[in-house]
């Protein structure tokens, strides 16, 4: 199959589909690859890597996406690249669909097959393409708290470690998964005092046996999350039902219980966030207030350590990707994680959460029987 790697273009997005080992993989495996000049330059990648490693360098995205059947990249595709995705080609990257609703339209109208990173589900429920960014994202979550709650970012000038004789910081993580735990473990060891809500029990159960005793694994509900609010320095949104836009579990109303020059750090923001004041923002321009609180609602989080994360996808969408470029899309066929991954086929929505999220359900087919259409 000819695949194709063209370069990031979203605000600040350093991050690039493939590694050179990957393509050493994909050549290996008799394909043919085309990279667009530069593409890894983010990454500290050379082109002449690329080269050795198998494949061609093209010199304009248009030229990548006009040759390649298949498209690896990391983010979802931008209007700009609307008109370069082509009938029948497999684009295998994220696509946050729930909170697009242009990017859906642009999907469907292209006829393009949407392969979606965040829906590739494993049977014990993981999403094996989300956890390596989560765990980016987890981690940088209170480093960037940290950093807005200094006083010349506008925050409340608590230092999250705290100093002999006076307190840390108290960090409320909602949603204990991959990028609540991770965030927790960074928050819990910078010796801030760190409660996670979560409403799974079991993993609340499995967190209250791996995380230090500063961090307190709690039920979420109205309660709890009022609470942890009204004593939060930090705040972070780490909850996902995967495929859905994300619940709106903070209210306007709420930002009055929270202490003024308090960073509320919105990881959840692809999916539309957790909040009713979250809306997308981008590196070059991170933070919003609103009610005398920080919001930090950056959709490519990871695209800022873009080594570490090119290094960690690739090492995970690669194994996947495999398998898509063995057999097209035909390769989903009685596969329940990559079928979980199809959320879009043929002019068809087929993951319901993304149809659901737009009333779309007339639109939806299930993914198994679209690929018979
Ligand atoms: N902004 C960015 O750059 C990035 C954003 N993300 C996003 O972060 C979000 C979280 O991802 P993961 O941690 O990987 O998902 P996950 O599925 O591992 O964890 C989500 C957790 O939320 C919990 N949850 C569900 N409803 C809840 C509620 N009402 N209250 C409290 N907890 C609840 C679930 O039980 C689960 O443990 C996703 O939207 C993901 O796309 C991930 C990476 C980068
Ligand atoms: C998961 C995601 O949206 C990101 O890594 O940018
Ligand atoms: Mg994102």
């Amino acid at each position: 199959m000819k695949i194709g790697c063209p370069r990031e273009i979203k605000n600040h997005e350093y991050r690039v589909g493939l590694t050179p080992a990957a393509v050493r993989a994909y050549v290996a495996a008799g394909h043919e690859l085309f990279v667009e000049e530069g593409a890894g330059a983010g990454s500290g990648i050379t082109d002449e890597e690329y080269v050795a490693a198998g494949a061609t360098i093209l010199a304009t995205a248009d030229e990548v996406w006009h040759e390649a059947e298949m498209i690896v990249k990391v983010k979802e595709p931008l209007a700009a690249e609307y008109s370069q995705m082509k009938e029948g080609q497999l684009v295998y990257t994220y696509f946050h669909f729930a909170a697009a609703e242009a990017l859906l339209q642009a999907c469907l109208e292209r006829g393009i097959t949407a392969l979606a990173y965040e829906t590739v589900k494993e049977a014990d429920g993981s999403l094996p393409l989300l956890k390596p960014m989560s765990e980016v994202a987890g981690r940088m979550a209170p480093l960037m708290g940290a950093f807005y709650l200094s006083r010349p970012q506008g925050g409340r000038g608590t230092l999250p470690t705290g100093v002999p004789g006076v307190a840390p910081a108290n960090i409320l993580v909602i949603g204990g998964g991959v990028v609540g735990y991770n965030a927790a473990r960074v928050a819990s060891g910078l010796g801030a005092r760190v409660m996670v809500l979560d409403v799974n029990q079991s993993r609340l159960e499995y967190l209250s046996h791996i995380m230090p005793a500063n961090c307190f694994p709690l039920y979420s509900d109205a309660h709890s999350l009022e609470e942890g609010l009204r004593d939060a320095d930090i705040v972070i949104g780490a909850v996902l039902i995967p495929g859905a836009k994300a619940p709106r579990l903070i209210r306007r109303d709420h930002l009055s219980l929270m202490r003024p020059g308090a960073v509320f750090v919105d990881v959840a923001i692809d999916q539309g966030g957790i909040a009713e004041t979250s809306h997308p923002t981008t590196h070059s321009d991170p933070v919003f207030v609103v009610d005398n609180v920080i919001h930090y609602c950056v959709a490519n989080m990871p695209g800022a350590y873009a080594r570490t994360s090119t290094y960690s996808l690739s090492n995970y969408t690669t194994a996947y990707g495999l398998k898509l470029a063995a057999r097209g899309v035909e390769a989903c066929r009685g596969n329940a994680p990559l079928l979980g991954g199809l959320n879009v086929h043929r002019g068809k929505i087929t993951c319901l959460p993304v149809a659901q999220a737009f009333g779309l359900e007339a639109l939806y087919v299930d993914p198994e029987e679209a690929l018979s259409l």
